[in-house]
């Protein structure tokens, strides 16, 4: 699929010497949901910073629509909308004004039938009178979406769009996010809710101390590193396997009162295996009282990733 920011060698050093960027390669493609994920300090928002034009970049090259951000900053930049993880200004204004000006500082003409359908997509037209500082934290939040979105971008950066936000709203603003999705706009998210991750993106791409350290899609990330694993809690304590399930990936455990079992590749093949050792146990009168069975999330395989990275940053 055609590319729509490219970003080769892209290294950032900061006054001090901490290098919150190193020689990162990252091609996104048009259209689609990218998810990069990280620790805190991993260097998300440097990133995002420098496709915007907030961080200057050490060395490397960021290519946007086609355009050298470095020789051709402002017709890229007007493509590109970014919804910061703070609201740092406007919180005087009414809701309407500040995102009709946000969309006036790309040099757009006014467009009251176009900021009113953003009101609406993010259920702020009823709010549009009230000052920004008088919304709840889930509403100021989506008033940062409405103003990123008021210049209509068709690359769309949303860092930690959910951070605080309870659970309900979080939904509300998925539903958005995918809905900005059908309208063709790319986006770039990053999150610490990997359920969120696992939930919205096409790709995934998991960066620490500044290096990229994978970008896959995300069923394939988790088919290959996800796993099933089942605990399956017995009738009677076992002192050893019994040979009948000796080919399952299984162990005893709780001092035999229960069986672990831990395989499959992120595709469900866990779950048939799981089927057919409950059925092995039936068939060799091991009665058992339940099972757990629980598949390993993004958040798993984000975690391990980072461990055998040695640690975070
Ligand atoms: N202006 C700056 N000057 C010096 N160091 C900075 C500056 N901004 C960020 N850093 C450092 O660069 C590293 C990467 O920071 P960055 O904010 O990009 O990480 P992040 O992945 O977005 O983290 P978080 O998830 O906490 O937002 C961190 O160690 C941070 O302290």
């Amino acid at each position: 699929m055609e590319p729509i920011l490219e970003l080769a060698g892209l290294s950032k050093v900061y006054p001090g010497g901490l290098k919150a960027l190193d020689d990162v390669d990252l091609t996104i493609r048009k259209g689609e949901i990218f998810a990069l994920l990280g620790p805190n300090g991993a260097g998300k928002t440097t990133l995002i910073g420098a496709v915007c034009g907030l961080v200057r970049p050490s060395a490397g090259t960021i290519t946007a629509f086609g355009y050298d951000m470095a020789r051709d900053w402002r017709r890229a930049r007007s493509r590109i909308g970014l919804v910061p993880q703070e609201l740092s200004t406007d919180m005087f204004e009414p809701v309407e004004r500040a995102v009709s000006y946000s969309r006036g500082l790309f040099g757009l003409a006014p467009d009251k039938a176009r900021i009113e359908e953003i009101l609406r997509s993010l259920s702020l037209w009823e709010k549009r009178d009230e000052r920004i500082m008088s919304l709840s934290g889930g509403m100021k939040r989506r008033v940062l979406i409405a103003k990123a979105l008021a210049h209509e971008p068709d690359l769309l950066f949303l860092d930690e769009p959910t951070a605080g936000v309870d659970v309900e709203l979080r939904k509300g603003m998925w539903a958005v996010i995918d809905s900005m999705r059908e309208r063709g706009v790319t986006i770039i998210l990053t999150t610490h809710y990997l359920e969120e991750a696992e939930m919205m993106a096409d790709r995934v791409g998991i960066i620490n101390r500044g290096k990229l350290l994978m970008v896959d899609e995300k069923d394939a990330m988790m088919a290959r590193l996800g796993r099933t694993e089942a605990h399956i809690t017995l009738a009677q304590p076992l002192d050893t396997l019994p040979p009948a399930i000796a080919r399952f990936p299984v162990e005893l455990e709780a001092d035999g009162a229960s069986l672990c079992y831990r395989g499959g590749d992120g595709t469900g093949k866990g779950k048939a295996e799981v089927a057919e050792l409950t059925k092995a146990l039936i068939g060799s009168g091991i009665d058992f009282t339940g099972i757990e069975t629980r598949e390993s999330s993004l958040e798993d395989i984000f975690v391990s990733l980072l461990g055998k990275e040695g640690g975070v940053a």
